[in-house]
Parts: structure tokens; C-alpha cells; sequence
């Protein structure tokens, strides 16, 4: 595929820090978090004028499902727009709150792990035709993606148990993953998950789900997360031969090269060759890099993917993370951990180190680590702030999520009740069929002209409350 859609879903952690005699449970923070949405979209899961899916599942983690891009700068933009949302709802929050007598103060944070050992994920989504072969493209892409985590894990301090000491690992996810590919996403939590719902004609589409990877802050670290596993896909789509380099024990492979800062752990393969977990994530480079040579690059951040892929795996090799510490989360993370401990003499054994990882994750952008450390101009960036205002309010232009948009939009202005998923619009109080959007590139259609035709007068005063607002 050269043109291709992808969406990615981010789970979110909160914390409440709880001064007052009743506490709060993290579901009834999740509750207040919801209520401007449901005000709004009379449900706590809606769709929003960007074409993003905004959602509290069972417990306490809200979700916020981009919608469907065809251009990476649009995910990433999409991406943080879902943070800037979710800022401006714990702002509600925190006052509806304090009228209620409750004086805390709420944290969401983008990581993928909690103080209690849970986990909670970032999930890509790629649209892959149908008729690649299955099997053969988890087989690729599984060694790819256990060593991706050098080029866009988040980084974690992990805390001591009975066989380590406290250290930073590479990735938030690795120690949580429990296998490679399973159609479960959270008792087996896989690497690739193989339910089959591609939210497209299926005889065409599948939809390839990968739950393995950290949610990520840094905007350049999205850019190579994605770029990267794009490259690798049209590879496998277009037939390159990658030789047997399915890896014996990919979980246990995970987790090791994850708290191995050297990339030098051995890995064994299926075939009984062992190699390092870099010069297997080095071989992929290698060959993308011959690929992109030979066909040239499909779209306009190939080659700066490439780059900065090289320059990733470099760093790595000589232990020198200079050349990536504006560039990468974990690298980014490491240098202000290993800076705040010098300047304190601490070691990751201590608690407010900890703490700082979590704060990396803040979304606030006055309080969060990560943003206070983009703000100094510390954090490279591929977006503007314009970019992500414009992406709170506008649905990508060049797939069907403009039609959701422009739908959401039209039926809000006229007080409509509406139901929508993925592939299905509808306007439950007019006599019209629903407006069904298989094809994900769509981005016209007469139906929902004639819909909207049908609704009348929106309503000259209505305004989208605050918090879809840039
Ligand atoms: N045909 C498609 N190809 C690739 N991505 C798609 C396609 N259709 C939708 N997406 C993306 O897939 C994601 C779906 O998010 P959603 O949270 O609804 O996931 P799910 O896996 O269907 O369900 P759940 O999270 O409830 O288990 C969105 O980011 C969306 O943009
Ligand atoms: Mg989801």
C-alpha cells in the first residue's frame, strides 16, 4: 500500500492526589473527567467534531481513539490533540470537584504503567490489504517490533525486586506483554492482536493491530514509531525476502532487551542463531534502507525516518545517547533522571525518582515534564502548536473521518441525536438510512449531502463547548 490509514488509541492513567477525610476512587475521578462529554454527547462514548472516538470503558482509564489518517503528521497531530482535550477536561474536572467539596488534585497521565503494577496501552492500527499472507507478515514484523522499543520506547524506571536493583528500562509495555499474537487484548495481552475487525469491506482490508507499543510524548519519537513500522509493512506487502528471523522466545526477548540499556543481549532465533537485540533491529534498518534505494520512498517522512532511525541505533551502539536526547522519550527521560539524581545524589532506588518518571507523562501542559522540557525548546517537534489547535477542532481532510466530522458538526449545531461508529452515521429521528463509509479513503458522499439537506437550520447560536475547542 502506498497510501495508507492508520489510527492510534491511547488509554490514560489517573491519579488523584487526595488531601480530604473521603477519598475519591480513580472511577469517580474518571466520572467527573466524563461529565462535560456526556452533557455533550448525552454518552460517556462519543464521537468528536475531529473525527476521534472519546470513551470510558469499564475501570478507570479513559481512551481516546484518533481518528483515521492517511499522513503521519496528521496522526501525530491528531494524536496530541487527544491530550489537549483531555487537559482542558481535567481542568473541568478539577473545579466541578472542589465545588463538591473535594480538593484533591487530578494527574492524567500518557504512560502505560501505574505504581500498582497495572498496565494500560497505546494501540496502533494499520490498514493492510487483505491478501497479504497472515502469518508471514506477524512472522516479520514480531522480531521488528521486540527490538523497536530502542527507537520509541518511553522509558521506565523500574523498581527493585528480588532478582534487580532498581534501573531504567528502555520500554513502559515489555514487562507486561504475555504473548505474541493473540485475539485477547488484556488477559493475554499480545504483542499483535488478531481480532479480525477491520471497520472496512473486508474482502479488501484488514485492520492490523499492534498493542505493544508505549505511548509516546515526543512527537519526533511517534514520527520513527510509525514511519519506521509503515516502512517495514509496505516491505512485507511488496514481497522483500527477510530470511527466517522469527525469535524463539519472543516475550522473554522482549523483556530482556528492554533492561538491557546496551542493546547487546543476546537473542536466540528460531532457526538457533543467536544475535543482539541491536544488530537484529539494525538488520531491519539495513534493509529498509536497500529497499527505499532501490523502489524510493513512498511518501514525504521516508527519508527523515530513515535518518533518524540510523541515528537511533548509533546512539545506542556506543552507549552515547547525546546525538538523540531532544529526539527520543526514553532518551529524553534518561537525561533528566540522571541529571536530577546527580544534582541530589539519588539512585534509582529512590522514590522521587520514580515520581519524575510519572510526571514525564503529565498531560498538563504547565506541570507535565515532558511539556515543561518541549516549552525550554528541549524536545524536538515535527508539529506546531497551530498544527494541534487545528486538529482539536478539524477531522484529517483526506479520509472518511472528514465525513464523520462534518457530520458530528451539522447534527450538533441542530440539537440531533445521533449514532455513529467507525463505518455507520445516523440521525436517529430522520426517516433516512444510515450513511455507511466502508471505504476508509472516502471522503464525499451524496447520502450524507441529502441528510443534511433534510436536517434544516442548525441552530445560528450554537457553539461547541470549551473543551473541543483549541
Ligand atoms: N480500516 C481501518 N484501518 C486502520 N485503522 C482504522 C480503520 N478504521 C478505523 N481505524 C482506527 O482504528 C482505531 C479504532 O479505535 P477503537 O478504540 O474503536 O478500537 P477497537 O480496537 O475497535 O476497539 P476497542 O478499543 O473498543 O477494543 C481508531 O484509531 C481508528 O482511527
Ligand atoms: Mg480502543
Amino acid at each position: 500500500m502506498k497510501r495508507r490509514v492508520y489510527g492510534v488509541e491511547t488509554e490514560f492513567g489517573i491519579n488523584y492526589h487526595n488531601p480530604d477525610a473521603k477519598p475519591l476512587t480513580p472511577e469517580e475521578v474518571a466520572r467527573y473527567l466524563f461529565k462535560p462529554v456526556v452533557r455533550w454527547g448525552r454518552s460517556s462514548n462519543v464521537f468528536i467534531p475531529n473525527g476521534a472516538r472519546l470513551y470510558l470503558d469499564v475501570g478507570s482509564h479513559p481512551e481516546y481513539a484518533t481518528a483515521e489518517c492517511d499522513n503521519l503528521l496528521d496522526l501525530i497531530a491528531q494524536d496530541k490533540a487527544g491530550e489537549w482535550i483531555f487537559s482542558k477536561l481535567v481542568a473541568q474536572a478539577q473545579q466541578a470537584m472542589a465545588e463538591d467539596g473535594f480538593h484533591g488534585r487530578v494527574f492524567l497521565l500518557k504512560n502505560n504503567t501505574d505504581s500498582k503494577g497495572n498496565s494500560f496501552g497505546s494501540h496502533e492500527n494499520y490498514l493492510i490489504p487483505r491478501k497479504t499472507e497472515y502469518r508471514r507478515l506477524t512472522e516479520i514484523l514480531i522480531p521488528f517490533l521486540v527490538t523497536r522499543q530502542f527507537l520509541a520506547g518511553a522509558g521506565r524506571v523500574v523498581p527493585a525486586t528480588e532478582e534487580q536493583p532498581a534501573h531504567f528500562s528502555f520500554s513502559q509495555r515489555a514487562d507486561f506483554v504475555l504473548d505474541a499474537v493473540s485475539s485477547a487484548t488484556t488477559r493475554s495481552r499480545p504483542i499483535i492482536n488478531t481480532r479480525d475487525e477491520p471497520h472496512a469491506d473486508a474482502s479488501l482490508h484488514r485492520r492490523l493491530h499492534v498493542i505493544v507499543g508505549d505511548s509516546n510524548m515526543s512527537e519526533t519519537t511517534q514520527l520513527l514509531r510509525f514511519g519506521s513500522t509503515e516502512i517495514i509493512l509496505r516491505m512485507i506487502e511488496e514481497g522483500v525476502i527477510f530470511g527466517d528471523k522469527r525469535i524463539a522466545n519472543p516475550i522473554r526477548a522482549i523483556q530482556e532487551l528492554s533492561h538491557d540499556m546496551t542493546g547487546q543481549t543476546l537473542i536466540q532465533l528460531a532457526t538457533g542463531e543467536t544475535i543482539s537485540g541491536l544488530d537484529l533491529q539494525e538488520f531491519f534498518l539495513e534493509k529498509a534502507k536497500s529497499f527505499i534505494a532501490k523502489e524510493g520512498p513512498h511518501h514525504e517522512h521516508v527519508e527523515p525516518v530513515l535518518e533518524l532511525w540510523e541515528k537511533v541505533l548509533t546512539a545506542v551502539r556506543s552507549e552515547d545517547y547525546s546525538s538523540i536526547e531532544t529526539d527520543i522519550d526514553w532518551a529524553i527521560k534518561h537525561k533528566l533522571l540522571v541529571a536530577y539524581q546527580e544534582k541530589h545524589g539519588l539512585d534509582w532506588a529512590d522514590p522521587r525518582i520514580r515520581q519524575l518518571d510519572f510526571t514525564y507523562h503529565d498531560i498538563d501542559p504547565a506541570r507535565g515534564l515532558f511539556n515543561v522540557l518541549q516549552a525550554r525548546g528541549q524536545a524536538t517537534r515535527v508539529l506546531t502548536d497551530s498544527d494541534i489547535g487545528h486538529a482539536m477542532e478539524h477531522a484529517p481532510a483526506t479520509t472518511r473521518a472528514a465525513l464523520r466530522g462534518r457530520f458530528v458538526n451539522e447534527t450538533h449545531a441542530r440539537g440531533e441525536d445521533i449514532n455513529v461508529d467507525w463505518v455507520h452515521m445516523r440521525a436517529n429521528n430522520k426517516p433516512i438510512e444510515l450513511v455507511l463509509v466502508k471505504d476508509p479513503f472516502q471522503t464525499e458522499s451524496e447520502k450524507m449531502d441529502r441528510l443534511i439537506e433534510l436536517l434544516g437550520e442548525p441552530d445560528p447560536d450554537y457553539q461547541h463547548p470549551d473543551w473541543l475547542r483549541a
